[in-house]
Order: structure tokens, then sequence, then C-alpha cells
């Protein structure tokens, strides 16, 4: 016992945030508590990142078995493709609950307390937790908060979790409709479109902004919506919002235009994805005991340490990290954010460094990036005042890829003209959410494409795609 607190450090929420912060609390030798009101891992283990992906991994098998024409191309023939898809909703279940079991296994091993109940803060360096049995209070050198978030489910649209339904119940995959909407053109739209598509549902993709995808980088999600959405069982309506969804047998949808929020249509579909972002949870966790406000969209406001901040000001001893920040809404960035507010309880001044935080989407292919989009990069050389330079390279050039017979791809390399410096990396392609890692160190220790077009990729491989994008960086 330090300081003559129950614990150094106590963490509330036990999501992938939460468990990246406790890991290395204990490697820096902190006393650390974790409190969990509900399912241990959180989001991503349980609805996210972890049955997400075990479901396109077996999605995408089948679409894989069942391009007969792509399997000719290789020489191979194959007979009809089944599946069952309560195997592969078990599948997605075994998954989550092996890594359930994991996580919540490494901390016990290191001797991290784990405390079941609901935690706010009573004061600084106190908390009480509401458990089965009664409320009691503990109290901590330090606290971090890592809450992480819920669905959003926008005004107008009725979720009855079977018909209407969010992630929380799409990663079951309970049954697989005939017909689905999709709300949403985000991650979570384009994950679930590749799996539902890959397993033969029908699908209408509703996106409110005036463009798919509006999230990536324009080069990347119009070649995106060549391959994963044009091809495929896909109707698109963009520029278009559900004003409002009544669950039922058929679902109803009432469309409208995003701009003038004149009516447009009304479908009917067998069921609906809603997947129209996620909004943190940040209630009811005492943060008015210290003076904290969260901003106007709820996230708590925190500095680049994870310190919470009130008026601007750090309020000492209180972090906060992951979804709950909104800061970067995805796994690897909570357990880092973690991992940097640990190091600066610890006395170590550090800074998360957003700008080399890739980030992925598992689709078939797979999109990944790290850095700016191109037009980040223009609006911050304008303001910055100096030019960009952007280089780009095809997977048909690449003989890994042709051999695969996986040609459709493309790697984007953004960087300053003057200095070289890597802004940002796009790669849409086969194994891309691996191959985006090179990028991501090269931009972690600011390197440029000068140097990056020196180094030697193993041939014949797909990292060779980026290779050749450096290499044509600098012959511009
Ligand atoms: C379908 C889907 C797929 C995804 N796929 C990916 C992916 O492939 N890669 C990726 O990087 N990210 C992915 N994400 C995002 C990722 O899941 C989140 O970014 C991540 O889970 C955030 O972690 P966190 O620790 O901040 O919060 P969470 O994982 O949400 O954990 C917060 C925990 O805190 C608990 N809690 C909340 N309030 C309290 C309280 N007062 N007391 C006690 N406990 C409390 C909650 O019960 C929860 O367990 C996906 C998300 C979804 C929905
Ligand atoms: N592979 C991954 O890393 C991964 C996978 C899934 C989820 N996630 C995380 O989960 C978060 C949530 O994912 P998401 O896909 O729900 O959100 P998102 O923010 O990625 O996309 C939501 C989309 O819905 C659209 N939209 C919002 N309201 C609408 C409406 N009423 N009608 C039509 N369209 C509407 C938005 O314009 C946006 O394009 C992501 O921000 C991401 O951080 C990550």
């Amino acid at each position: 016992m330090s300081h003559g607190f129950d614990y150094d450090l106590v963490i509330i929420g036990a999501g992938v945030g939460g468990h990246g912060a406790a890991l290395h609390a204990v490697a820096c030798g902190l006393k650390t508590a974790i409190i969990e009101a509900a399912d241990m891992g959180g989001t991503c283990v349980n609805r996210g990142c972890v049955p997400s992906k075990a479901l396109l991994a077996a999605s995408g098998k089948v679409r894989e078995l069942r391009n007969a024409h792509h399997l000719k191309s290789l020489g191979i023939q194959i007979g009809n493709v089944q599946f069952e898809r309560e195997a592969i909703a078990n599948h997605a279940n075994n998954l989550a609950a092996k890594i359930q079991g994991d996580l919540t296994n490494s901390l016990k091993r290191l001797g991290v307390e784990i405390i079941k109940g609901w935690g706010k803060l009573a004061g600084q360096h106190k908390i009480s937790i509401t458990t089965d049995s009664g409320e009691k209070i503990i109290t901590a050198q330090d606290i971090i908060l890592s809450t992480g978030s819920i669905p959003f489910v926008p005004p107008g649209i009725e979720v009855d979790g079977k018909t209407v339904f969010t992630s929380d119940q799409g990663v079951k995959l309970e049954t697989l409709p005939k017909w689905i909407a999709i709300i949403g053109s985000g991650y979570i739209g384009l994950e679930f479109s590749d799996i539902y598509s890959a397993l033969g549902c029908e699908i209408t993709m509703i996106e409110a902004l005036d463009q798919l995808m509006p999230g990536f980088d324009r080069d990347i999600a119009k070649l995106a919506e060549r391959t994963l959405i044009t091809p495929r069982d896909i109707e698109t309506y963009v520029g278009i919002y559900a004003k409002r969804i009544i669950p039922g047998s058929p679902v109803v949808i009432e469309l409208a235009n995003f701009k003038t929020k004149e009516d447009v249509d009304t479908i009917e579909v067998d069921a609906c994805l809603v997947a129209t972002g996620r909004i943190p949870a940040t209630k009811d966790l005492g943060l008015e005991k210290v003076g904290v406000e969260c901003d106007r969209r709820n996230f708590i406001p925190v500095n680049d340490s994870m310190a919470v901040l009130s008026g601007g000001e750090v309020v000492p001893h209180l972090w906060a990290i992951g979804d709950a920040t909104g800061k970067m809404m995805l796994a690897h960035a909570a357990s880092a954010q973690g991992i940097i507010a640990v190091e600066n309880i610890c006395g170590r001044a550090k800074e998360v460094d957003y700008d080399s935080i890739p980030a992925a989407a598992f689709t078939h292919p797979e999109i990944s990036y790290v850095g700016r989009t191109e037009a980040q990069a223009r609006e911050l050389a304008k303001e910055s005042g100096f030019e960009i330079g952007v280089a780009k390279s095809y997977y048909k050039g690449n003989s890994k890829a042709l051999a695969e017979g996986e040609g459709d791809g493309i790697a984007k390399v953004i960087y300053r003209q003057d200095t070289g410096e890597v802004l940002g990396v796009h790669i849409f392609g086969l194994h891309a959410s691996d191959l985006i890692h090179e990028a991501s160190a090269a931009m972690a220790n600011r390197q440029t494409v000068h140097t990056l077009a020196h180094l030697v990729h193993a041939h014949p491989t797909l990292s060779e795609v980026l290779d050749e994008a450096y290499k044509r960086a600098v012959a511009v």
C-alpha cells in the first residue's frame, strides 16, 4: 500500500484500454485494481474486434471458395461450397469467450485485483463501487477512467435487437436475413456488408453524407467502392439518411435527403443493422465530484498525456483513455493510451503520437492507413506553407499479388515535398492491415521517403507495393 491509499492505481473499465493500462502498471510495480461492471474485455473482446473478425474470417473463406472464376484462374475447380450459419456464429462466440478468459487470467496471474461492480468517482483519490452486496469505497493514488463507448442510435430509429439491431447483436449472427439494410458506410457498415454479402444476403447500404466511406482517403474509398460494393449484391443510397426505422416483419425504413430533409423513399427489408457511430459511456461516473465536465459530445476531455482536464487545466491524478475520450476509437489506440497514462503516472512524461497509430478495415480485401488523408495533408500544407507530394503504386504491378490472383489494390504515400517526411500512407488490397505497420513505424520515426526508398524488401512480397510507392515518390 503506497501513500496511505488502498491502491497505487485503480482503473474503471476492463476493456482493452483498461487491460493494457493494468498490464503496464504491474510491469511498473504499481499495486493495481480494475473495476468492471459487465463483461471483462469490454467491447473489443465481446462485441467488437474479436467476434467481428471471426465472422469476417469465416465468411471471407466462403467468398473465396465460392469464387469459381478466381479459383479457375489458379487452375482449381471446387464443388458446391456449403456453410452453417450457426457454426460460423459459434466460431465467433467461442473465440470471444476464449479471449475473454485469456484476458481475465492474464490480469489475475499478474496480481491485478478484479472488482466486479459499477465504479464512479467519489472525490479526489476516491472511488465508489456499487456491487451486488452494496456500495464500497476504495482509495487510489491515481485513477484511470476507461469506460469505453456504446452504439449511437440516431433519433427516429427504433432498435428491437431482433429485426433492427446494432453491432452488439450483429456479431451474434443469429439470422441471415435475405435482405438487410445497413445504415452507415463506416467501419462497421463496411465490415458487415463484407460478411453478409459473402454469406448470400442482399444489402441496401444507406449513407447520410454525400459519398460512401466518407472517413477514408478519397482515392482509396473510390477504389474500395469499385471492389467491395459495386460488383456485389449491394444497392446504395448516398446523401440519404434513415429518418425513421420501424422494427418488425418487414422492417420499414423511411428515407430522407440529408441536406434538404425532404422525404425520398420508403423501403421494406427483412432486417436492419444500424452502424451510425458510437458514443462515449461517460454517464454516472461521478465526474462532477472532481469538477470535470464532458465536452459537448460527452467525451472526457484529456490532453495528449491522457490527463483529464477541467476548464483546460489538468486534474491531478486523474486520467482517461480509450473510446471514452473520443480521440481515436480503436482497440490498439486505447491500450496505447493506457500505457502512456501509466508512464506519466510513473513520472516519465510521454504523449500519444496519434499520427503513427494505424487503422484497418478487415474487408476482403482490406483497407488500412496511418496518418493523414490527402485532403487533410493538403489542409495542413496550406496552413503551414509547404507543398505535398503524392505517390501511388498498384497491386497489379506486384508479382506476389498477381501470383495470388489478387491484382486489385493500391498503396498511396503522401509526403512533404520539401523535407520528404511522410504525412500519410493508405493501402487497399490483400493483407493491407499487416502491410501498414512498416509505414506506421516510419511515421513514428519521422522518416522521409528518401530514406524509405532505399530500404530493401524481400522479393516477391506484397510489401514491395509500398517499396514501389516510396521509390516513385523520390523519382517524381
Ligand atoms: C463491431 C466492432 C468491431 C470493432 N473492430 C475493431 C477492430 O477490428 N480493431 C480495432 O482497433 N477496434 C475495433 N473496434 C473498436 C474497439 O472495440 C474499441 O475501440 C475498444 O473496445 C475501446 O476500448 P475501451 O477499453 O476504450 O472501451 P470498451 O472496450 O468499451 O470497454 C469499456 C469497459 O468499461 C466498462 N464500464 C463502463 N462504465 C463502467 C463503470 N462505471 N464501472 C465499471 N465498468 C464500467 C464496460 O462494461 C466495458 O467493459 C470495433 C468496435 C466494434 C463495435
Ligand atoms: N476495423 C476497425 O478498426 C473497426 C471496426 C468496427 C468499428 N470500429 C470502431 O467503431 C466505431 C464505430 O463504427 P461505425 O461504423 O458505427 O461508425 P463510423 O463513424 O465509422 O461510420 C458511421 C457512418 O454512418 C453514417 N451515418 C450516421 N448517421 C446516419 C444516418 N442516420 N443515416 C445514414 N448514415 C448515417 C456516417 O456518415 C458515417 O459514415 C468506428 O469509429 C471505429 O472507430 C473499428
